[in-house]
């Protein structure tokens, strides 16, 4: 397996705070990566430097093994990263298939600059194939605005996979989805993400989720990657414990038990 993304030496200082202090991070092609930390850890700088909205003071991110540190978000976007964030960016007041069209129509991929090469026909069945590969067959003709949040956050993944991105960033996949339908929810996102191959990184605080859903977890603290590797290892890392996840004293009595 080959790293898709190679993070080398990042630093991003904001004044006196260092919200990047020498991280390194290597994302495997194909995988599924959690990124957890406490507020403030660094990991929307860290999601901001490789989707090219922040610039590292000093560093290097190869893309498939291509720089693209000075890159636009534009430029890098086209080069295979998505990205996905906590609020849906849906055009309220369309459908579902709608919004699919409109993302189809807009893409690179099938036309240049907005002006889209494809008809209407073939715009809507695109979107009606990606409808159905996340499961929203049911709510193709639904107004956006009035959809549940885990189905708002199914369409927008959707449309940040109509470009055909190699890397996937999500932030926070499940946050103002209700409890019931969180797993669901996460298991079409991470179906459709592997059937078509993509390399995902997701910020999410639901351990719960981390853990069942992550072939790798990526632990942030204070700028600085504090433990990377598989769910069981750093979920159950005493200072991920007590320093992310707030089980302080869950370790405490642990320890009392021993
Ligand atoms: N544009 C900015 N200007 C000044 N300081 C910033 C800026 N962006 C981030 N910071 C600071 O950098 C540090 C890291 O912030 P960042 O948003 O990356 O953390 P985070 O882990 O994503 O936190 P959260 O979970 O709250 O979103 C914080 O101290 C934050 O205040």
């Amino acid at each position: 397996m080959k790293p898709i993304i190679e993070a080398k030496s990042l630093i991003k200082r904001f004044g006196a705070v260092t919200a990047a202090n020498d991280v390194n991070v290597d994302i495997m092609s194909g995988t599924i990566s959690g990124l957890i930390g406490t507020n403030g850890a660094g990991k929307t700088t860290f999601i901001n430097m490789i989707t090219g909205y922040l610039g590292p003071d000093s560093g290097s991110i190869l893309l498939d093994g291509q720089e693209i540190v000075g890159l636009s978000p534009r430029q890098i976007t086209r080069r295979g990263v998505a990205r996905s964030f906590q609020i849906p960016q849906l055009f309220n007041s369309l459908t579902a298939i709608e919004n699919l069209m409109f993302a189809y129509s807009a893409t690179d991929s099938v036309g240049i600059k907005g002006f889209s090469i494809l008809s209407d026909d073939e715009l809507a069945t695109h979107a009606d194939e990606r409808l159905e590969v996340f499961g929203l067959g049911a709510f193709r003709n639904s107004i956006a605005g009035t959809m549940p949040e885990g189905i708002r956050k199914l369409l927008d993944i959707a449309i940040a996979m109509v470009g055909k991105p190699k890397v996937l960033f999500l932030d926070e996949p499940t946050s103002g989805v209700a409890s019931e339908e969180k797993f669901s929810v996460m298991d079409r996102i991470i179906d459709a993400t592997r059937v078509a191959g993509v390399s995902v990184l997701f910020v999410e605080h639901d351990m719960e989720i981390v853990g069942r859903y992550s072939d790798r977890v990526l632990a942030f603290f204070e700028g600085r990657v504090l433990i990377d590797g598989p769910p069981e290892t750093v979920l159950s890392d005493r200072q991920v414990r007590e320093l992310i996840i707030g089980e302080e004293h869950c370790v405490r009595r642990e320890d009392n038990h021993a």
